[in-house]
């Protein structure tokens, strides 16, 4: 075992798991903090999964370095800690405290943050940080239920949420290529925002990050990690992944702009769909089992789809109602139920859209460690999960703002 990550939430980590798989790591992913029975195996890579973007900041920061410390033991000679490319968090943190925090656990003064994702339409010029053409405050992430995202300065951001000095790494320094930035990351004191455009940047990045203990940021910064440690890379034996091919469900509870558009693309081609709020499971009105039923109630041969209502004037309605955290946390749980209720009646197949919607529907269904397999669209893959008792799932864990239109239909031509 070489290198450690430890990501905030599971979609980021199953995206920094193919980036790592894809520049040839061999790759365990574990859901939440390893315990005192884990070990790497045959794995270049151990990625952590935590669902720790949101919860109180001195959580986060427990639960990451128990998990630092556990993947220092496994062998991990680079820390990595992964959180969203368009960087979610509050002024309180996460992204902050934790770096803070892994800094000291390492005894390290420097490291650098770079949520650049070009595959993705993430970049950073100038230390702000853009989505598509806009700045990431005029993007939709401006309306994100949780981690409403409303200043695009990243070096401000930042040092908003960490004790450590924040400073920026102009993009001049980055074209000048790995040699000149490795120097530049020798004399830093703190963080450094590291402007980012292209995936050529990110690998210059990545190769003059190889002296660094610890590197933060999106999956995108991974790219150029792996090659650091040469040939001794990808020694464990790899076999092709079987994965299961019962019934197929589609559980989105993201309200991001990108899965709003995917729900109504299905829904156009005629995908059956349930729609569910949390207001109406607040009061009552719906309940896992009427959707569990009518998932089962249609034709085994086409996906199925329940989501929750998403468009924003309903998730407004819904969060001053019922306050932001419990509207978040009873779709989450409506899906969650959702999902163990199928997969006691057989259903293997699942593709669940949303980070925090996954967390939950991976942490109801048990599982513990996930294999990456085929890529779907940039930074989604498939992945083989395991829970306890060593049932197999298929499982395709979507970040809420990737993917293209066609996600809920192109993934399941990928499977057997
Ligand atoms: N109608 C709604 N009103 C309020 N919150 C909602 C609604 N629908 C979903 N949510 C919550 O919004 C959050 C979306 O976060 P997440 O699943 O991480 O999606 P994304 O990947 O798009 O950020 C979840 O906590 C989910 O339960
Ligand atoms: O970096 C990214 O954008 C993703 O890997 C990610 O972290 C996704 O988070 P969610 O949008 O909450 O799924």
């Amino acid at each position: 075992m070489l290198f450690g990550a430890i990501a905030d939430d599971l979609t980021g980590a199953t995206d920094l798991s193919l980036t790592l798989t894809r520049a040839g790591m061999r790759v365990l992913q574990v859901v939440g903090v390893p315990g005192s029975t884990f070990h790497a195996g045959a794995a270049d890579a151990v990625v952590v999964s935590l669902k720790s973007r949101t919860i109180a900041p001195e959580l986060a920061v427990e639960q990451s370095l128990v998990s630092a410390q556990a993947l220092l033991a496994a062998g991990a000679r680079q820390l990595f800690f992964k959180y969203c490319s368009t960087f979610d968090s509050t002024d309180k943190g996460n992204i902050g405290p934790v770096t803070d925090a892994l800094l000291a656990f390492l005894g390290e003064t420097r490291t650098i943050a770079c949520p650049a994702f070009p595959a993705n339409s993430r970049t950073v010029y100038k230390g702000h940080l853009f989505v598509g053409d806009k700045l990431l405050s005029e993007s939709s992430m401006r309306d994100h239920p949780l981690t409403p995202m409303r200043e695009s300065d990243l070096v401000r951001l930042l040092q908003r949420q960490s004790r450590t000095p924040v400073s920026l790494i102009p993009h001049e320094k980055v074209r000048a290529g790995a040699a000149r930035l490795e120097d530049a990351l020798a004399a830093l004191d703190g963080i450094a925002i590291v402007d980012a455009i292209t995936d050529a940047d990110l690998i210059e990045i990545g190769r003059a990050c190889r002296g660094l203990k610890l590197v933060t940021g999106g999956s995108g910064v991974a790219m150029g990690l792996p090659a650091n440690f040469g040939d001794e890379l990808g020694k464990g034996e790899r076999t092709p992944l079987s994965m299961p091919n019962g019934r197929s469900v589609i559980l989105a509870g993201s309200c991001s702009a990108a899965t709003r558009g995917q729900v109504a693309y299905a829904k156009a081609t005629g995908i059956p769909a349930m729609a569910v709020s949390p207001l109406d499971i607040a009061a009552g009105r719906i309940v896992p089992g009427v959707a569990v039923n009518f998932v089962m109630a249609q034709p085994s041969a086409r996906p199925v789809l329940v989501n929750s209502r998403a468009e924003p004037e309903e998730v407004a309605a819904a969060q001053q109602a019922l306050g932001v955290e419990r509207a978040g946390a009873l779709v989450e749980a409506f899906l969650a139920e959702v999902a163990t209720a199928l997969a006691r009646q057989g259903v293997d197949r699942f593709l669940v859209a949303g980070g925090e919607t996954s967390g939950a529907v991976v942490g109801a269904l048990g599982v513990r460690s996930l294999e990456i397999g085929p890529e779907i669209d940039p930074g989604v893959p498939w992945t083989l999960a395991r829970n306890s008792d060593g049932t197999p799932f298929a499982l395709a864990l979507k970040s809420g703002n990737f993917g293209k239109d066609d996600f809920f239909l192109k993934a399941w031509t990928l499977l057997p």
